[in-house]
């Protein structure tokens, strides 16, 4: 069988990063991206940086960029990377021009994207991706993995013979609901830590912003219980202890997390670049889904509710908050309620 080509749409820190390890394996990979990224691309090549390994460079002659979902037309797998505010015009924009047979496979954050694709592409299989470590674009053309990390995905041994051979851990799982809920729980931190303004890990070094993080936490936790999801377990630490593992104070923290804050000077939160470049955030589909689950549950979410809105304050006023300040501030709403 001949190897899978691929298109990634939405070219942006995740889909570059994706691709670009794709590319340097010799696969055919189409980067669907705006017009503006794209131009980096064809002008600088990409740069694939981490700390764990010397940084690679892809010649712009090693690249395909395209600005339209008509480039997508001859892929094998379409990897969705859009943030999911773009799920549902990327997958409608899609639709006309996928081959019989494409796999869409969505590596994104929240818990409903591949359902919004499934509903936009009925009778195309969609797969459930998840990314569990950060990538930020630390300069025009270069993306950088800022700690190490497996990516998940439903079952598809084509797909993941793929992804090993673009030297990127990969597991299958048939547990992906789980998955994706467990990882909303890491991502109820992106939240604080774009209110922040700090890299992650100088802000999940300081125990007043984990206090934060922990609030969300066991508010979502209720939620689940009350919904009956068990999130997976993706780390040394079982979910529902994790927001005790939080609260600890700082040099304790530092010696339990050891293993699982292996994390650069340079990794930030996505929520944080799109703050800092003014795009709206995904914090609708992270603290947003929270507050929806519990609501339906009967449940109040004083704290990822306030989160919601300082986050939309924040999208049209930049500002920043200290540890002490934004737990403060979550505390009271949560008295309040
Ligand atoms: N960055 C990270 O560390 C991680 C991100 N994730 C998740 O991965 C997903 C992608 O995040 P990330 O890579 O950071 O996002 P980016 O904003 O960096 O990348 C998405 C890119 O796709 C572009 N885009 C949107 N719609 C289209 C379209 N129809 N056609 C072409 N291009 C389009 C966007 O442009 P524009 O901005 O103009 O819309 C943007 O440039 C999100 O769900 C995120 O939560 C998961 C794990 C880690
Ligand atoms: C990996 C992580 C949790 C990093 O914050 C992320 O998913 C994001 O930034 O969106």
């Amino acid at each position: 069988m001949s190897p899978p080509r691929f298109a990634v749409l939405g070219a942006g820190s995740i889909g570059c990063h994706l691709g670009g390890h794709l590319a340097l394996a010799g696969y055919d990979v189409t980067l669907v991206g705006r017009p503006a990224a794209m131009d980096v691309l064809r002008e600088r090549g990409l740069t694939l940086s981490t700390s764990l390994r010397p940084p690679v460079h892809l010649a712009p002659d090693r690249l395909t960029p395209a600005t339209g979902p008509e480039a997508a037309a001859g892929a094998d797998y379409v990897l969705v990377t859009v943030k999911t505010s773009g799920t549902e015009a990327a997958a409608r924009d899609l639709a006309p021009h996928l081959a019989p047979g494409a796999v869409v496979v969505s590596f994104q954050n929240g818990l409903h994207n591949p359902a919004t694709l499934r509903a936009a592409l009925p009778g195309r299989t969609v797969l459930a991706g998840m990314v569990p470590y950060n990538v930020v674009r630390s300069e025009p053309g270069t993306v950088h993995q800022g700690m190490p990390g497996t990516l998940m995905t439903e079952p598809d041994d084509r797909l993941v013979a793929a992804l090993r051979a673009a030297r990127l851990a990969v597991e299958a799982r048939t547990d992906m609901a789980e998955v994706q809920h467990a990882k909303l729980l890491m991502n109820l931190n992106n939240a604080v830590n774009a209110l922040s303004g700090l890299p992650l890990r100088d802000q999940l070094g300081q125990r007043a912003y984990r206090r934060c993080l922990a609030l969300c936490q066991r508010e979502a936790l209720a939620a689940y219980r009350a919904a009956g999801v068990t999130p997976a377990r993706l780390g040394p630490t079982p979910p529902g202890l994790t927001p005790y593992l939080l609260d600890l104070p700082d040099a304790v923290f530092r010696r339990v997390a050891a293993t699982s804050l292996r994390i650069d000077g340079q990794a930030r939160s996505s929520m944080w670049e799109d703050l800092r470049h003014g795009r709206p955030t995904e914090i609708d589909s992270l603290q947003g889904e929270i507050v929806a689950l519990a609501a339906a549950h009967g449940l109040s979410t004083p704290v990822n509710a306030r989160l919601t809105a300082l986050v939309h304050e924040a999208e049209a006023v930049p500002r920043t908050w200290t540890g002490p300040e934004l737990y403060a501030e979550l505390r009271a709403a949560r008295s309040a309620a």
